[in-house]
């Protein structure tokens, strides 16, 4: 790979002898991985690809894995660069924590804590651009996330409506993405030697926002994936320098992770707890990854609990459908957005002020005279008492087609979720023998036996 010369100057300076082993990394192929979701089923298919366990993760694996695939629409894998891992396990939320993903699209690591929350506490989940939060939208679906609320909002904007609110940051900052190189050799385009300084100012940016949001006591977890001290070493250095309430807390290293490198800053040695990934120490792309608690003591007014908003009539069709369905949800604040009915987690505060994408899951629409439940509902089903029916391969291709299919018998009348290798899918609503298809139009393709294979 052509590396851009300044950059291999750089380089050649900062590492000495290990520079020619970290360029010819560079040409060697780009390391796959993927996560096991925890809180789903494990296909057949799973099993037999989870072979190569990535050694700091308890769930993830080295390996490809496939976006047409049940398992991945299913929210039961998904697919990450095995260095990427490391972030959601250094910042492993503990249960019922108010979590903020702050720079989150696509969400690879919002759906890495998603499985660690187990769907307790609250997941505030945000991406600053318009275009990018729907992606992040979409694998919060898949994920079944009942905790989770989505932002469309500038780091500012957060801290103004959510001050000292929560237990646990996570910045996985815009970067100059040094480590996307070897994946992404187009990456390389948008680098310069001033890009790592421009990216650093905006890191500062972003983490004098992050500060006001923190809990006392709370925890910062900060990453790149770029190699550039400026914006890794340099910038922890300047945090502590600026807000001497932080302490790096250390970082186990293994498997070819190694300390971060103070001299690569102001020589601080409290900065070797924070940890380097590089692509020829390890098997992965590369990474950086500090762990900081926060010991300041501003004292933040509790904010005020949102309440449910909902018609008369509104209430009764939910009351009715949830009747009907069996259906025991964990506590949630009940609101209709237009026909919509939302389900917000209910540790999430008034959020007006706020650039809402998604208040929380969504689950389902107010029609006429009845409720419609939506496809989240299905996904987020794995735990709740909802009517299941198992639908094989063959009839799950066919669904996620749109097409309705037959059942060999009678089904109980009405909506199920239906379930393929014990994955839910979606809705469908039995009518005899007939299953209607309530599988979201914009999701479907023509699905083979060879473009769906895990
Ligand atoms: C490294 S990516 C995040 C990757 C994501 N955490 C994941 O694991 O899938 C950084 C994100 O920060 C967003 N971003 C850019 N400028 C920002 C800013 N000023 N404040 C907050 N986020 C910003 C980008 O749009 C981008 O989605």
């Amino acid at each position: 790979m052509q590396l851009p010369a300044e950059f291999i100057t750089k380089y050649k300076k900062l590492l000495g002898d290990e520079a020619p082993a970290f360029f010819a990394a560079f040409d060697e192929p780009v390391e796959k991985g993927f996560r096991v979701n925890p809180l789903k089923a494990t296909t057949p298919a799973m099993t037999a690809k989870m072979t190569d366990a990535v050694p700091y993760s308890q769930i993830g694996y080295y390996g490809k894995v496939n976006g047409n695939s049940l398992e991945h629409l299913a929210g039961a894998v998904y697919s990450q660069e095995p260095s990427a891992m490391t972030v959601g396990e250094v910042a492993r939320p503990k249960l019922n924590e108010r979590v903020l993903d702050l720079c989150a699209a696509p969400g690879g690591k919002t759906t890495h804590l998603l499985s660690y929350l187990k769907q307790t506490g609250l997941l505030v989940t945000n991406e600053i651009n318009p275009k990018r939060v729907t992606a992040l939208g979409d694998n919060v679906e898949r994920y079944g996330a009942l905790n989770t609320v989505i932002t469309n909002e500038t780091p500012a904007h957060l801290a103004k409506a959510l001050p000292g609110f929560f237990d646990r940051i996570l910045v996985d900052a815009p970067c100059s993405g040094e480590g996307m190189f070897r994946k992404d050799p187009d990456a390389m385009q948008y680098w310069s030697p001033d890009y790592p300084a421009e990216c650093a100012a905006r890191q500062r940016e972003i983490l004098t926002e992050t500060v006001k949001m923190l809990k006392p006591g709370g925890h910062l977890i900060y990453s790149t994936c770029t190699f550039a001290p400026e914006e890794d070493e340099q910038m922890i250095a300047w945090l502590l320098q600026t807000y001497p309430e932080f302490e790096l807390e250390p970082i186990a290293k293994t498997a070819g992770i190694v300390d971060a490198k103070p001299q690569w800053a102001d020589g601080n040695p409290e900065l070797a707890k924070a940890a380097r990934l590089f692509p020829h120490l390890m098997r992965g792309e590369g990474h950086f990854i500090a762990k900081l608690v926060y010991h300041g003591t501003t004292a933040v007014k509790p904010a005020k609990p949102v309440r449910d908003e909902l018609t008369p009539l509104q209430r009764k069709l939910w009351a009715k459908f949830s009747d009907q369905q069996h259906l025991a949800l964990p506590p949630l604040v009940l609101q209709a957005h237009g026909d919509n009915l939302y389900g917000i987690p209910v540790a999430m505060p008034v959020t007006r002020k706020l650039k809402i994408f998604r208040a929380g899951i969504q689950l389902g629409t107010f029609k006429k005279n009845r409720f419609e439940p939506s496809y989240a509902l299905a996904l987020a089903s794995d735990d709740l008492a909802l009517p299941k029916l198992a639908i094989d391969h063959d009839q799950w291709e066919k669904y996620v087609h749109g097409e309705t299919f037959q059942l060999t018998q009678t089904g109980a009348a009405g909506f199920t979720v239906l379930t393929c290798d014990e994955l839910p899918v979606g809705f469908g609503k039995v009518v005899g023998r007939t299953v209607k298809n309530f599988f979201p139009k914009g999701l479907r393709f023509l699905a083979t036996d060879d473009n769906t294979v895990l």
